[in-house]
Formats: C-alpha cells, sequence, structure tokens
C-alpha cells in the first residue's frame, strides 16, 4: 500500500477526538493491508520501528534532521533553524518545503528506510543516516515528509496508545469487537505489537487461544493487590500461604536461550547491559537451556561485621545509578546489586504460566543454584496469621519495605500483565497508618518562583481514566524534590513538552499549566487525603464532581512506569471509598 495512505491517515486522527471513530478508522485500514504491511504498519502507528524491548531509536537528533532537510530541500540549515523555531516542529518545515506532488513510496519503502537508518552504526554512521534520510524525504509529498520527519525524531504523537490499535484489529481480525479484551490479554503475553497483529491477521480469533510465552520476549509482569489488614489478607487467601520478602528494586525478567541471555525491566524495556554481572553469573549458576526467571533487582551487599556476615539492602535510590549507558564497570563496583528471583515462566520449551505457584516455584528452586548475586526470595510458607506477621517483622528489621502474600491454590497461575487477586503486597507504611502512595503521570508544570525560578515550582498530575484512556487530573505536586530531582524531571519532561493540551489529557480551565506536558513521565507521590473538587477532572461525570488529592509530596520517579501503568480514577476512588 502506498505511503500516502498512510500519512492521509495520521493527519486525520490528528485531529479526531472520538474514540470510537479513531478505532474505526485503523480499523478499516488494517483490513486493506497485505502480508508485512500489517506488521510493519502495526509498529509505525505507535510511532516505532519494532517492539519495546528491541532498541528501536534510530540516532537522529535535530542537529542531524535539519541537516537532512536542508540536504533534501535545497535550502541553508539557518533556514531550516528558522522555520522550525517558528512553528517547533520539524515535521511541519518540511511540509512547508516540499514542493513535490506525486510520489510512489509505499509503506515498505519507508519502513525498510528506516530499519535502514536504524541499523546504520560506526564510523561515519551520521553522515550516511543523514543521507538515507534526505534521501526518502525528497522522494516524499508534503504530507509523507511531515510524517517520515516526525517517525525518524520518534515524535509521531498520534494522541493515542497501543490499547486502541488492539482493539481496532479485534474489528478489523475478527470481525467483532468483542474480542478486543481477549486481545488485550494476548498482548501482555505476546508484546510484540506487529508480531501479534501478524498472528491475528493470519488466524482470526482462534489466535488469542494459542498465543503463548517465547524466551526471548517479555511478557508484561504479574503484579500485586493491596491489603489494608491482616484479617483482610485471611480473608482473601485462605488456608496455607506462602509470604515472601518484598524487595525494593528494579523488577526484572531475565530470558535464557541458549547462550543469549537478555534482561528486560517492566517496561520491556532491554537492560542487559546495565547488570554485567547477572548476565554472568545466570549463565554460571543457571544450567538450562531455555528459561525464564521473574525477579527483582535490587542494590545489595553481604558484609562481614564483628564476624557475622549480614545482608545489607540499600534504598531504591541507589539502584537508579545503575539507569546508565556508560561506565557500567565503574557503577558495578560503586553500587553492587544482587538478583532475587521468586517465580519460572518457561522452561525448556514448555511455557509453565498456566501452572500453580507452588509447581512454579519447586522448579524455580530447582533450576536456579545461588550464588552471591543471584538469589531466591526468601519465603515462609504457613497457615498462620501470627507466623506470617512474625516473618513481617524481621524483614522490617533487615530494611526491607514489606512482603508479598502469595495464593497456593491450584488455579495460581502466572497472570500476566495483572494486578492479581493471588498476589497481595503488604508494606511497613499501612501497618504504621502512614499515608498512601500515589503513581501520577505529569501532564504540565508551572514556572518556579524565588529559589525554584528556572525550574518548575509545580507539576500538575494525573491519574489514568481507563475506560477513556485518558489522563484526567488528580493534583499539583509542590514539595518534596531535591535540587537532584527537579534537574532530572526537567531533562525528563524537556522531550515531552508540546504546544497545546494533549488529546488524551483533560485540564479544567483554571488549572492550566505554564507548560503542557505530554503523558511519559510518571512520579511516585504521597498523599494524605482525597477530596472532591470541580478543580480537577478525575473521575468527573455528569452527576459527579472531580476528585482531588491533599497535601502531596513527591518520592521518585518511577522510570519503571509507562503512564498507562500510573493509577487509574478507580483506584482513588476506592481508596476514597475505603473499598
Ligand atoms: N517476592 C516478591 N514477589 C513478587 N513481587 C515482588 C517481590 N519482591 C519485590 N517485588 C516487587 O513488588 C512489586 C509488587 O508490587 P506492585 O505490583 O503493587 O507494584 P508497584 O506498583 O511497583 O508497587 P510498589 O510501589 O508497592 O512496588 C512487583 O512488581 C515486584 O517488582
Amino acid at each position: 500500500m502506498r505511503f500516502k495512505e498512510l500519512a492521509e491517515l495520521f493527519e486525520e486522527l490528528e485531529k479526531t477526538t472520538s474514540h470510537r471513530e479513531i478505532v474505526r478508522r485503523i480499523s478499516e485500514f488494517f483490513k486493506n493491508l497485505k502480508g508485512d504491511e500489517v506488521k510493519d504498519s502495526a509498529y509505525l502507528f505507535l510511532g516505532s520501528t519494532g517492539p519495546a524491548f528491541e532498541n528501536t531509536t534510530l540516532g537522529i537528533k535535530d542537529m542531524l534532521a535539519i541537516r537532512a532537510i536542508a540536504g533534501a530541500y535545497g535550502v541553508t540549515r539557518e533556514d531550516v533553524s528558522k522555520r522550525y523555531a517558528r512553528t517547533g516542529d520539524l515535521g511541519d518545515v518540511a511540509f512547508e518545503l516540499s514542493k513535490k506532488r506525486e510520489s510512489s513510496l509505499t509503506i515498505e519503502d519507508v519502513f525498510q528506510r528506516l530499519l535502514q537508518i536504524r541499523e546504520t552504526s560506526g564510523k561515519g554512521s551520521q553522515e550516511e543516516k543523514t543521507a538515507l534520510f534526505s534521501d526518502i524525504l525528497q522522494k516524499a509529498t508534503p504530507e509523507e515528509g511531515k510524517y517520515i520527519v516526525r517517525l525518524v525524531l520518534g515524535r509521531l504523537r498520534l494522541g493515542f496508545g497501543d490499547q486502541f490499535l488492539l482493539e481496532a484489529f479485534a474489528i478489523a481480525f475478527t470481525g467483532d469487537k468483542k474480542h478486543a479484551a481477549k486481545i488485550k490479554e494476548s498482548y501482555s503475553v505476546c508484546t510484540d505489537i506487529g508480531e501479534l497483529a501478524k498472528i491475528l491477521a493470519e488466524n482470526g480469533a482462534r489466535a488469542t487461544g494459542f498465543i503463548s510465552i517465547k524466551p526471548g520476549r517479555p511478557v508484561k509482569s504479574m503484579l500485586s493487590q493491596r491489603v489494608e489488614s491482616f484479617e483482610e489478607l485471611e480473608k482473601r487467601v485462605k488456608g496455607k500461604k506462602a509470604a515472601e520478602e518484598k524487595y525494593d528494586g528494579e523488577r526484572v525478567q531475565v530470558h535464557k536461550t541458549g547462550e543469549g541471555i537478555k534482561a528486560f525491566s517492566r517496561r520491556l524495556e532491554d537492560i542487559t547491559s546495565q547488570y554485567p554481572e547477572i548476565i554472568e553469573d545466570v549463565r554460571k549458576t543457571v544450567p538450562a537451556n531455555e528459561i525464564v526467571l521473574d525477579g527483582e533487582i535490587v542494590a545489595y551487599a553481604e558484609l562481614e561485621r564483628n564476624g557475622n556476615r549480614i545482608e545489607e539492602f540499600y534504598p531504591f535510590q541507589n539502584l537508579m545509578q545503575r539507569r546508565r549507558k556508560y561506565e557500567i564497570e565503574n557503577y558495578r563496583k560503586k553500587c553492587p546489586v544482587a538478583v532475587f528471583f521468586f517465580d519460572i515462566l518457561y522452561l525448556n520449551g514448555e511455557p509453565l504460566l498456566k501452572r500453580p505457584y507452588p509447581e512454579r516455584r519447586a522448579l524455580l528452586e530447582m533450576n536456579v543454584v545461588e550464588s552471591g548475586i543471584i538469589r531466591l526470595s526468601k519465603r515462609i510458607v504457613t497457615e498462620s496469621v501470627e507466623e506470617i506477621e512474625d516473618f513481617f517483622n524481621e524483614t522490617i528489621e533487615k530494611g526491607l519495605e514489606g512482603i508479598v502474600v502469595k495464593s497456593m491454590s491450584s488455579n495460581s497461575y502466572y497472570e500476566a500483565g495483572k494486578r492479581s487477586w493471588f498476589w497481595f503486597k503488604w508494606k511497613q507504611e499501612y501497618s504504621e497508618g502512614m499515608r498512601e502512595t500515589f503513581d501520577l503521570v505529569v501532564v504540565g508544570s508551572y514556572y518556579g518562583r524565588g529559589r525554584r525560578k528556572g525550574s518548575f515550582g509545580a507539576l500538575l498530575c494525573a491519574v489514568l481514566n481507563k475506560e477513556g484512556q485518558r489522563f484526567e487530573t488528580l493534583t499539583k505536586v509542590g514539595t518534596g524534590f531535591t535540587e537532584a530531582d527537579a534537574e532530572e524531571i526537567n531533562r525528563l519532561l524537556s522531550d515531552h513538552i508540546v504546544s497545546e493540551i494533549p488529546k488524551d489529557v483533560s485540564i479544567k480551565k483554571g488549572m492550566l499549566p505554564d507548560i503542557f506536558i505530554e503523558p511519559a513521565v510518571v512520579i511516585e507521590v504521597l498523599g494524605s487525603e482525597i477530596t472532591n473538587s470541580p478543580g480537577h477532572t478525575a473521575g468527573e461525570g455528569e452527576e459527579e464532581t472531580g476528585l482531588a488529592l491533599r497535601f502531596p509530596r513527591f518520592l521518585r520517579i518511577r522510570h519503571d512506569k509507562t503512564p498507562y501503568d500510573a493509577m487509574t480514577v478507580k483506584e482513588v476512588r476506592d481508596l476514597k471509598d475505603g473499598t
């Protein structure tokens, strides 16, 4: 299919606000695609050239793009820069400069070219990338050029995410949107949207029955519910249960496929290169040929004190030093880590997601030999709430944040991507009656004054309205930031500044921030009271006013969460209602 049709659709979708209409248009489009176009278009709709767990960056920043655009249209770089300053979007600049009336570019041509740019590396690659980019721009019409530029820069902002695409697949490939729920479940297991689209296109609704975990392709993590009290725990998980230490670090899924070993974060990013010591030790101590393990990486050291070996757990913030591309060896020494595996999802050709937890745990213990760095989560198995309470107190003494209680029932499967009723977390702060933490999405910022001049004074934060896939504001967060936090936040937000309210965000007039931010950055906030408020849009309906969070205080950036992992309106309402 011609790329022109995709560019035209992008243009229309940008202007469309109706959820139904967007899904309908996308599904019509997918119905007409053939072969590889299905897979490639699925990636392109999300502004990418592959699944999240592959490194899909094309390595072209503004400077190179300006060079490529100037070269393509025979104008000076100054001219391009001036237009860029005026429009704020290099895609719009390409649109202005292109004079081409007709083009024969196909979706495949554009996709292959993006891949070529992505795969060009090494010496002289900048020139080569620029030349490849310039060349395709010359062949493109103004509309096509606009979207090619945005795709190359990773800035296609259509204002919707993968959930819309999955709903469109239901209509396009199964003929009925009632299959959307099953397709969304399949996406938690097959997290490669292109691959999923292809399987659905070839097999229809039947596909959701056989999609399975595959080593090398991370599944979405299973998450836990929270309980308010031990009494509630007893009610929720009857009889024998396991209580495991809860480690506060970075979730990790380790995939071993023969000699290849990869580590993926909760956001499904490839974090293999950040933790070479874990990869080395898995190679040494996990003999299975093909295996997928789930666990938590923590900043950790075993120390000797007065002749005793003691375990030292360091705060989550220490571990964040390891989020880097360079100086890895240096930081490996500065911030030693261990990984605590608590689950096994695949073993030598056999998917284990549908095996109950006790069986999975037994297989985990049989297949992982503990070393200094590779550990198994410590746990007890008991029917007694008192024993769990003792275990909980010991974990707190050790400096850990709490426990995760797991059901031992015969259907306690691994529920990828779900906040499951088989896992319950219990943290120290709950037992102390402390305030609740909220993971919120930053959607705007207000200029700072006084000491905070030049930075932000407060951040406008939102929660996810799951039904509408929209972000609705809940609170303004202005305290709790250190200077380093503020700097890091400014840096993260700078990539996501937009000139108007993003389409999937709702903000009340009186709450409009100085700068709009597209949903991308998640922060964890401590708050104390949820109230009704006409100032915010969270949960606002015809009959209901919005909800607001009072006295919020910034705790940390959640690098590991995407906006779609943020707290939902329903969760906030449940907390308010005390359910
Ligand atoms: N033994 C364990 N079993 C399961 N999860 C564990 C364990 N130890 C640590 N964890 C971590 O705890 C998380 C479970 O809490 P939850 O699912 O609510 O995630 P969260 O939203 O990140 O919450 P929190 O902020 O409380 O960590 C898991 O995602 C995992 O990263």
